[in-house]
């Protein structure tokens, strides 16, 4: 499905909507839900990923087919080697036989997980004959994905003496790791973060325990990329948010404010309001805390007319696509002056935004998402246009209620 978009005829906007839940949050929940059954879980995500995971933790043997969700990936691997008289080949999409798993693999196999490779080293699909972990600490590169560190701690507190984690290197996306710990937390479980140490106390059962999901925040960024691109004036607001979110990506409301975007908090409600026309010289951040947001804040800037450099993108490569040659790629068939490297990313101002250009999305969601807001400045077609339902099935209801024009092609 390939989409025209163009925005709506007022730059002035005014809307409510209630986004679904985070899909990172989901699917920890979901497996703790799996481990300990009194946990209960609201406000639970709608996505691709979400119903990928919630569906493969119920399969005890055969083939676990995860598609493109990178989270399910990684937390079932860790769920499945810790499960007496469960056997499995987890697999996925193409890409996700391209996206690597060895580090988390070989910490298993450290711990005494059963795990083959049934085709490539180092990458899905894998076998695994689910077993009693018998050893309790492990060392392993924290500097390639954080996911590999979350499924080890979501299966540690069913492990006979818990687990101590020695992480090395440089650890990525941290507050996702924090994200982790916080939800194990939340359900009664102890756990310690000391410099690259982390202890999480074996824990048999847990009290009934309500998990109330946060509205996803890297879905909410496409809306600040709306308010940004807008006439002063608009307000949208966006629900069910926590002042004190786990979501890292909550950083946004600090780097859009930057952008003329302001945020406030009304109960459980986000009021995003265009408040400035502001054009920064060129926006500096790094992001090693805050990938997925990347994409939105690089289409923004380019829409803007503004120049950004963003750093810490280093993971960018090994997502759903390589995100920073997929930028590099569709933001010059727009008209942007842009460089990349295998870890950062350079915008120079331009004034122009060709038009009628239609966008690939490689697979990648956050690719058709974070481009759709340039509709608020030019027509522009984005192709493969379900790949949004990832981490976002109503995306486009969601554009039309925002009176974007969106037509089928
Ligand atoms: O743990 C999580 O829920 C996630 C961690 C991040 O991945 P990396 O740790 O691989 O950067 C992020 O990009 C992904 O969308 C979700
Ligand atoms: C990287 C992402 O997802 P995952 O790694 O879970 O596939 C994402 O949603 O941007």
């Amino acid at each position: 499905m390939n989409l025209y978009l163009s925005g709506p005829s007022s730059k002035l906007l005014k809307a409510a909507i209630q986004i679904t839940g985070s899909k990172s949050e989901s699917n920890r929940s979901l497996l703790l839900r799996a481990l300990y059954s009194n946990v209960t879980i609201s406000n639970i995500s709608n996505s691709d990923d979400a119903e990928v995971m919630e569906k493969g933790l119920k399969i005890s043997k055969g083939i676990v087919d995860i598609h493109h969700a990178g989270t399910a990936m990684r937390f079932l691997t860790g769920y499945f080697a810790s499960q007496e008289s469960k056997e499995v080949v987890l697999t996925g999409s193409q890409r996700m036989t391209e996206r690597p798993v060895k580090v988390l693999v070989d910490a298993l196999r450290n711990l005494g997980a059963d795990i083959e490779y049934e085709k490539n080293d180092g990458y899905p699909p894998i076998r695994i004959k689910g077993k009693k972990l018998k050893n309790h600490s492990v060392s392993l590169p924290a500097d390639i994905s954080s996911q590999y560190i979350s499924s080890l701690l979501l299966i540690a507190p069913s492990l006979e003496k818990g687990l101590e984690l020695n992480l090395i290197g440089k650890i990525t996306s941290v507050p996702y790791i924090k994200m982790t710990l916080a939800l194990l937390n939340e359900i009664g479980v102890e756990t310690s973060f000391d410099g690259n140490t982390i202890i999480v106390t074996p824990t048999t059962s847990v009290e009934p325990t309500s998990l109330v999901v946060e509205s996803d925040w890297s879905s909410a960024s496409y809306f600040y990329s709306i308010v940004a691109l807008s006439a002063v004036g608009t307000v949208i607001k966006l629900s069910a948010y926590k002042r004190n979110s786990l979501q890292g990506d909550s950083v946004l409301s600090e780097i859009y404010q930057k952008l003329g975007v302001y945020t406030v908090f009304e109960e459980n409600t986000i009021i995003l309001s265009k408040t400035a026309d502001l054009k920064p010289g060129n926006l500096n951040l790094e992001l090693s805390d805050a990938p997925d947001i990347a994409q939105t804040i690089a289409v923004t800037c380019f829409g803007l007319g503004i120049g950004c450099h963003l750093t810490g993108l280093h993971t960018l490569k090994i997502k759903e696509t390589d995100r920073l040659e997929a930028l590099d790629i569709e933001l010059s068939k727009l008209g942007a002056s842009i460089s990349v490297t295998d870890k950062a990313l350079t915008l120079e101002p331009t004034e122009n935004i060709t038009a009628d250009v239609a966008i690939d999305t490689y697979n990648d969601h956050r690719m058709a998402m974070a481009f759709a807001p340039l509709a608020m400045k030019t027509t522009i077609i984005v192709n493969d246009a379900e790949v949004v339902s990832k981490s976002y099935p109503d995306y486009w209801k969601d554009l039309k209620q925002l009176q974007f024009s969106v037509k089928e092609l």
